[in-house]
């Protein structure tokens, strides 16, 4: 907005006292006259509508302002080192990193010239440190999350290039460690060196395995979790246990028991391939000072499994059931991806539990850095050229991050006010004398006790009584200052180890690095810009001199703009092709599928009876949320006396169970019936058998033909020349059984030319 000079009010406003001046000189002008009432109506109804006008053109241009905070999703690409394996296959390096510019270049295996070039907003290359990449893109992202921005980082690609590499580390060294540790350091040094704050730390671990959201931070078996979704939360998941912590060990601790507990195995591709989708949550809530205004930053750190192709991964059975889900999420985030950089009007995110779960860093309130993990080798090309187009995609995403300040909800103010009502009841308890670390002594006590009833002759019985009370109200004491030290411990005071923390060295190394890393994504994005501009100035720069000249210039601009649409013609074909190898993937995948279907059915017609059959079909429903067959929600007893008994297990009877035996609570007994299927009894038993009669034709006709297979030696008996009787059969009675079978069958010749010593076998 500009400022008048002359009035020093700005420009708007300078008008509308002009516009004042004016009016009242008109006034006095015409004072005498008769039209002045008018004249003083219309101005001052002219006054408020350009003071309405001026405040609407205030709230627009703030609201634009506001609107004008949008964020392009940050994407970085990483190669890894050429391994082993692709060493022994004598697979070539095709891909050429170019770190200053931003750009990555792909040769195609069979022709150098036919590279493809992409530009992100860093790159890093196999020889690129951990600790450079933190720095550089990372560092900077989780200062705003302890600004109060949410934030979120997450590894894409291929299966084996890297992502948990580069989000945990590669091994215990100080070098190796990957960004989620390193974002522990980073907070924690934060923490230590903010005064007059207080913190809380939280964090939770998940992982998407097979469309299940489960806890890492629970036992490995846990049960499945629900997303839910509410305005002003957006989407989360319910029941996930939060973990606070009061250092950078306690939250390293909390990853190690999530990587132990989260589904890993080994394929082809990789020894230690994540099966799953991890997501790391942290939540650091702030308040300084004695304000009750809380900031929140959350930080999602996420691990994504890598996409794999059957043919290459050899996965089978559950493996392969795993990549097929893997490969489904995957395909959902990419479609999401695709619908976002196209502006599009619906966005997919819920088509799957990833994108459901990434819908904020995804297009809406976060701070969000993609890492896409390539290979260099010709081996993956068609793989490395998919993650850098689903990267470039990426690019454009735009999202709205948003302070959280002044959170109403934030668990610190619950905190905070529980930790001063137990100071106040502590207070109040102890005569006024707080001090939640001191136990008050019998002496003490006595002393009061005595004070009080000098005068009074209290007998042995009142005394006892007394002291009895006043062990009560120590022990309650006790037990608040014990709750308040456990819940003053969830809580950081910002700038406690300040002596340790704040030495100037590090601070200032730290201000150089963000400075460094500032510099350098200035210094690849001016680089960008310039050959961006180079191009299209060159149209502009070329002077005509002669028609030759302006006609080779137009052929060199066709030959440019033909090589562009070659690029966009091969870019369909590659799509093509690649969407030709997903459908026979995905056709393999079915085939086996439905292999395992007519087994199962095979299985089901010939050895499960129709009834049993159609108890069960009657007790199944397909879920089309988990894509899955669930047995139906059994009966939920309202009352826990009229709950089936299974065996003869105990029916809870306190009143603390049946009070907690509420069905939304979700808690069972040991003893519930969870589903109560009746068994069948047999309509016969084996003492009312009786041999089916077999009409004599049918009869004759097969000795008929056992006796024709066996003058065709197709019937084999082996004999061995010491019997071996069968479990619960004597010797002689299976010699008997034997001959009769040998009798039954007289006429086979093998059996005559036996020697007469010859046994059976069973
Ligand atoms: N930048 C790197 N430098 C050295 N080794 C690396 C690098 N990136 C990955 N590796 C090695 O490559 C192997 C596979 O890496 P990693 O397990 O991180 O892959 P991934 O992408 O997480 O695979 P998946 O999707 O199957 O879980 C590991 O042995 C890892 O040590």
């Amino acid at each position: 907005m500009h400022i008048n000079p002359v009035l020093n009010w700005p420009l708007p406003l300078s008008h509308f006292r002009s516009f004042l001046y004016l009016a009242s000189r008109h006034q006095q002008q015409q004072s005498s006259s008769s039209s002045f009432p008018s004249l003083l109506w219309v101005s001052s109804t002219f006054c408020l509508f350009v003071f309405i006008l001026f405040c609407f053109v205030l709230v627009v241009m703030k609201s634009a302002t506001r609107s004008v905070n949008n964020e392009s999703v940050q994407v970085i690409v990483r190669c890894r080192p050429i391994n082993q394996k692709e060493e022994a296959a004598d697979c070539s390096t095709v891909v050429n990193v170019y770190a200053q510019r931003g750009v990555i270049e792909v040769e195609h295996p069979k022709s150098k010239s036919e590279s493809k070039i992409f530009t992100y907003d860093g790159v890093y290359d196999w020889n690129s440190s951990q600790q450079s990449i933190y720095d550089e893109t990372i560092m900077p992202l989780v200062s705003s999350v302890l600004e109060g921005y949410n934030g979120c980082v997450f590894a894409y690609g291929q299966t084996g290039t890297g992502k948990t590499f580069t989000m945990e580390g590669g091994g215990n060294s100080e070098e190796s460690k990957g960004v989620i540790p390193r974002v522990f350091d980073q907070i924690w040094a934060h923490i230590d060196r903010t005064t007059g704050t207080e913190f809380l730390v939280s964090v939770r671990y998940l992982e998407i395995y097979m469309e299940d959201i489960r806890d890492l931070l629970k036992s490995k078996n846990s049960k499945p979790l629900e997303l839910r979704e509410m305005s002003g939360q957006g989407v989360f998941v319910s029941h996930l246990h939060s973990q606070t912590c009061q250092s950078a060990h306690d939250m390293l601790k909390a990853m190690k028991v999530g990587n132990h507990n989260r589904t890993t195995g080994a394929t082809n591709m990789n020894e230690h391939s994540s099966r799953s989708h991890a997501i790391f949550q942290i939540s650091i809530e702030m308040a300084k000072g004695d304000t009750k205004s809380v900031k929140v930053g959350k930080l999602n750190l996420i691990d994504l499994a890598g996409s794999e192709r059957q043919a290459k991964t050899g996965a089978t059975g559950n493996r392969l059931k795993e990549a097929t889900k893997i490969n489904k999420s995957l395909s959902a985030l990419g479609n999401v991806i695709y619908a976002l950089a196209e502006n599009s009007s619906h966005i997919p995110y819920r088509d799957s539990k990833l994108t459901r779960l990434l819908q904020d860093s995804l297009g809406g309130n976060s701070k969000t850095i993609m890492i896409a993990n390539i290979g260099p080798a010709s081996d993956n090309y068609d793989e490395t050229i998919i993650t850098l187009r689903y990267a470039y995609r990426a690019k454009s995403i735009k999202n709205q991050p948003v302070k959280n300040e002044d959170c109403k909800d934030a668990k610190l103010l619950d905190l905070q006010s529980e930790i001063e009502r137990l100071r106040e009841l502590i207070m109040v308890k102890s005569n006024g004398k707080f001090d939640p670390d001191a136990t008050l002594s019998v002496d003490d006590i006595d002393a009061d006790a005595a004070g009080s009833s000098s005068d009074s002759e209290a007998g042995e019985t009142e005394k006892r009584e007394r002291e009895k009370k006043i062990a009560e109200g120590k022990m309650e004491i006790d037990e608040l200052s014990k709750k308040l030290r456990t819940l003053e411990k969830q809580m950081v005071h910002g700038g406690k180890n300040i002596v340790d923390s704040v030495n100037e060295n590090e601070i200032q190394l730290e201000k150089q690095k963000s400075e460094i890393a500032a510099r350098k994504k200035r210094e690849v994005e001016m680089q960008q810009q310039l050959e961006l501009e180079e191009e299209s100035c060159m149209e502009l720069k070329q002077v005509f001199q002669t028609l030759q000249q302006e006609v080779d210039f137009k052929r060199e601009k066709l030959k440019r703009l033909h090589g562009k649409l070659q690029s966009v013609k091969q870019e369909v074909k590659d799509n093509h092709e690649n969407y030709l190898k997903e459908r026979q993937d995905l056709t393999e995948a079915s085939d086996d599928a439905t292999m395992h279907l007519r087994q199962t059915l095979l299985i089901l017609e010939n050895f499960v009876p129709s009834e049993e059959r159609s108890k069960l079909l009657n007790l199944a429903q397909f879920n089309e949320d988990t894509d899955n067959w669930i047995l139906k929600k059994e009966k939920r007893w309202f009352n826990p006396a009229e709950r089936p008994l299974a065996h003869d297990y105990r029916r809870p009877i306190s009143d603390y169970t049946i009070a907690h035996a509420i069905p939304s609570t979700g808690v069972r007994y040991r003893a519930e019936n969870i589903l109560d299927l009746k068994l069948d009894l047999p309509l016969r038993t084996t003492q009312e058998y009786t041999r089916p009669t077999v009409c004599p034709q049918v009869k004759a006709a097969v000795k008929n033909v056992i006796r024709q297979d066996a003058e065709n030696n197709r019937i084999v008996v082996k004999l061995a020349p010491h019997g071996f009787t069968g479990r619960g059969i004597s010797k002689t009675e299976l010699e008997g059984r034997y001959n009769k079978a040998a009798r039954n069958m007289v006429e086979v010749n093998k059996v005559k030319q036996l020697p007469k010593s010859a046994k059976p076998v069973y």
